[in-house]
């Protein structure tokens, strides 16, 4: 395998959980260490164990328990943190210790109150006293692309004389822009050498130039690129991993260089972090956002329509994201309005899909985002205009709770002319009483899905509960609210089956083959 490819140094763990308002435990430390390592990544900074004693168990924890990527402990030069970052790193079978120290001069006079050569006293001794303890140890000169050029090249010169492996060269404060940045780091990199070494770069967000400056650095030689998920980190966040990642896949041809991560776990990782980590990922984020691989607007739809490539530099399915989506709204043309008729199983005159379109527009000024069921309900009622005058509704039920969660239900139903009603036992009072409707109406459809949620957050909010069901291939969707989270239930499959009545009908498919009870 070639030496020449680009190594990712994942920080999430620890320049991620740097963001204001996360604070992640071992054991989801840990979860996430997992997943980075199915992802591929190259090391996991696993966090800075002289912060505090339970930052230094997760490092050890994740140390002994990930294999494959290198796991990297956080240290300042202060031999006690090397000592601390040691304990917990040495667990791996690949242990790194990153040692940083700042050398611009606005650090060093203000911040560590340390004259030049005081750094650089600083350097050696922390890095040889890592060499001496592992033989994977990073340098990283912080807040290096504010650094005078020539100390700062000395820094990393005296650092890899004393053993560092991998010198890395930060943006801790996102002030580069990216031709600057490439020119710098081409000089440093030069100034120093490259003989044996990995250089490596680390781009915080500021300007929100971090992965354009990240790229920038992989184009002047940087073999490794430090990053986290979801671009979490101190302040405005650092470089995305998902973005370079597939910066570097897609545009292969400009950056000449790969990297080792397995691209369809991107998606997952992403999700993962933000359930545990509480940030949220903004639905237009790059790459792993919910509408990524989304498309609204008629003219870009149509073009999708014909060929994805039109309008999708990636393939969803290339970061383990789900299938492209065509949102209709507003924006949407009779191209992609006239496709979703057609799956969702309508065969419309020319005439019927451009009345279609005209109510479409309408309900869409009004309501922002129409749903399949929306689209359902217009062409049922609007233009076929043959919906049938049947739809059943709820009149009583009654519910007992048996040992074990089995329950029994009795459910009295009405279709506008008769009144019937019907009992049955199932695994709990809900699917009990969905069994008794189905007696009722002679017909059992598959329950696809089902959702029950607080629409207020008091102990007497009504819940919502939201149904899918399937029969002879047609898909209904019903709700259902109550204060009751049974009868909101009930309701909801109530009006799941007297919208299927409704497509049925207007499909010219019979559901009820024998006879209609009730
Ligand atoms: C750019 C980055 O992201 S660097 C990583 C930043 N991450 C963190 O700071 C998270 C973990 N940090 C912590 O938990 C704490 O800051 C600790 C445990 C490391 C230190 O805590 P304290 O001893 O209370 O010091 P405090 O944080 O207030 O100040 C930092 C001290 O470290 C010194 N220092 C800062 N960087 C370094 C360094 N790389 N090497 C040596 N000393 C350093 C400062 O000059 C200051 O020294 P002083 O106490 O003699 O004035
Ligand atoms: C410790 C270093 C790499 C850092 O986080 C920064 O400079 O932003």
């Amino acid at each position: 395998m070639s030496d020449d490819y680009v190594r990712v140094f994942d920080t999430t763990l620890r320049d991620g959980e740097q963001s204001p308002g996360i604070n992640l435990n071992a054991q989801e430390k840990l979860q996430i260490a997992y997943q980075l390592a199915a992802l591929g990544v190259d090391v996991i900074e696993a966090g800075f164990p002289a912060a505090s004693p339970g930052d230094a168990e997760a490092v050890r924890l994740i140390a002994q328990s990930v294999k494959g990527p290198a796991i990297a402990g956080l240290s300042r030069t202060r031999q006690e943190d090397i000592k601390t970052a040691f304990e917990s790193v040495k667990h791996s079978d690949r242990p790194r210790i990153h040692v940083f120290i700042a050398t611009s001069d606005i650090h060093m006079q203000y911040k560590l109150k340390m004259t030049k050569d005081q750094v650089l006293g600083e350097i050696r001794s922390a890095v040889t006293y890592a060499r001496s303890l592992v033989p994977d140890v990073e340098f990283s000169a912080e807040d290096g692309s504010r650094s005078d050029p020539k100390f700062l090249a000395q820094a990393f010169r005296l650092a890899a004389d004393c053993g560092a492996t991998t010198l890395n060269l930060p943006d801790t404060v996102g002030y580069a822009i990216p031709e600057e940045f490439s020119g710098f780091f081409a000089n440093v990199m030069k100034e120093v050498g490259t003989n044996g070494l990995v250089w490596s770069v680390h781009c915080h967000d500021d300007l929100g130039l971090a992965v354009a400056n990240t790229l920038a650095a992989v184009k002047a030689g940087a073999r490794q690129v430090e990053c986290t998920i979801n671009g979490i980190g101190e302040r405005a966040g650092n470089a995305s991993l998902e973005e370079i990642v597939m910066a570097l896949k897609t545009r292969r041809e400009h950056f000449g260089v790969d990297t080792h991560i397995n691209t369809i776990h991107l998606y997952p990782t992403s999700r993962l972090v933000a359930r545990l980590t509480g940030f949220v990922v903004p639905p237009n984020k790059a790459i792993v956002g919910d509408n990524a691989f989304s498309h609204e607007a008629g003219i870009h739809q149509h073009g999708v329509l014909c060929d994805k490539r039109t309008y999708e530099i990636m393939r969803p399915q290339d970061v383990g994201a789900p299938e492209s989506k065509l949102v209709l709204g507003k924006h949407s043309g009779r191209h992609a309005f006239g496709e979703r008729i057609k799956s969702l199983g309508y065969h419309l005159t020319e005439e019927e899909l451009a009345k279609a379109f005209v109510l479409f527009k309408d309900l869409c000024d009004k309501k922002g985002i129409v749903s399949d069921g929306d689209i359902e309900a217009l062409i049922v009622d609007e233009i076929l205009g043959n919906a049938t005058k049947k739809s059943f509704e709820l009149r009583d039920f009654m519910i007992s709770i048996g040992a074990g969660g089995r329950g029994s239900a009795t459910v009295v139903l009405t279709d506008g002319e008769k009144t019937n009603s019907d009992a049955a036992t199932g695994n709990g009072p809900v699917d009990a009483a969905y069994k008794a409707i189905q007696r009722i109406i002679g017909i059992e459809p598959e329950l696809v899905s089902y959702k029950i949620s607080a629409v207020s957050e008091r102990s007497d909010a009504v819940g919502e509960a939201v149904v899918v069901i399937k029969f002879k291939e047609i898909l209904a969707q019903g709700r259902g609210a109550s204060t009751d989270v049974i009868e909101a239930s009930i309701k909801a499959y109530i009006n799941a089956i007297n919208r299927l009545v409704q497509i049925a009908e207007a499909r010219g498919i019979n559901l009820f083959p024998q006879c209609v009870p009730a």
